[in-house]
């Protein structure tokens, strides 16, 4: 049976007083891998905000990863988060820290004590992106695509529900965009959930799936030869 980890109902996603999507319908399911498009400024960051509590959903309902979305309070965010991993287009690590250093943070800021369990977890999330060998490295010693595969194995500390990556290909060329996506390619194959924002149809053709498009104040699910 599939089982949901973002449902929303006639929800609108508003920036302040301006609603940018209406009527949203949309349901995904634990093990998807979906792709969320649209010209710049059709609502994909916004509807990507309203997800991890950055804007609040005041229309409609929305559950994800067993939290209700409307009227989420402040203080609930940071355990949203912590099952949500959210990757950005600029990667945004923290530079005055190493690789290792910038995973350490995150597992410490949310509630991590035991040293074993700590250093094996940061092992198993560079393994999964390729990047063990690299722990020791300040970000700025990496390119963007190892930039960006450490800032994925951040999202993965938690082991979380759901991973809404908002152009994680955006800053990079496209052989290392193949390199990137090969990683989500592959956490979606172990089973992580992935919605992913995009503007590069290439990766579309060679990686299809599920695709939502925002156009026109409203999200619909394209058939690929479509799009
Ligand atoms: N902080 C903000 N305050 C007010 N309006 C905003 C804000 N951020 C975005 N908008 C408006 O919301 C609309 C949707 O923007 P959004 O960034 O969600 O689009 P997008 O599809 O993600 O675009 P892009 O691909 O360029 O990131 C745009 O009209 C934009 O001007």
């Amino acid at each position: 049976m599939s089982e949901p980890v973002l449902h929303l109902r006639n929800a609108a996603i508003y920036q302040r007083e301006n609603m940018i999507l209406s009527d949203v319908q949309i349901t995904i399911n634990k093990g998807d891998f979906v792709y969320l498009i649209g010209k710049t400024g059709s609502g994909k960051s916004s509807f990507m905000k309203t997800l991890y509590g950055d804007l609040p959903l005041t229309e409609g309902e929305g559950e994800i990863v067993g939290f209700t979305l409307n009227g989420l309070k402040e203080k609930q965010i940071p355990f949203l988060r912590r099952k949500l991993g959210v990757v950005f287009q600029d990667f945004k690590l923290l530079n005055d820290r190493t690789v290792k250093d910038n995973l350490l943070f995150v597992l410490k800021a949310t509630g991590w004590k035991d040293k074993t369990a700590i250093d094996a977890k940061i092992e198993e999330v560079l393994a999964k992106v390729g990047m063990k060998s690299k722990g020791f490295k300040y970000p700025y010693q990496l390119s963007g695509g190892e930039q960006q595969r450490v800032a994925i194995a951040r999202a993965l500390l938690n082991d979380p529900e759901l991973i809404l990556a908002d152009e994680p290909t955006g800053n990079l060329d496209p052989q290392t965009s193949v390199e990137v996506m090969e990683v989500l390619q592959e956490i979606n194959k172990n089973g992580n959930t992935i919605l992913m924002a995009t503007h590069d149809y290439a990766l579309l053709l060679k990686y299809p799936s599920k695709t939502l498009k925002c156009d026109n104040n409203k999200i619909f699910e394209v058939v690929q030869r479509t799009v």
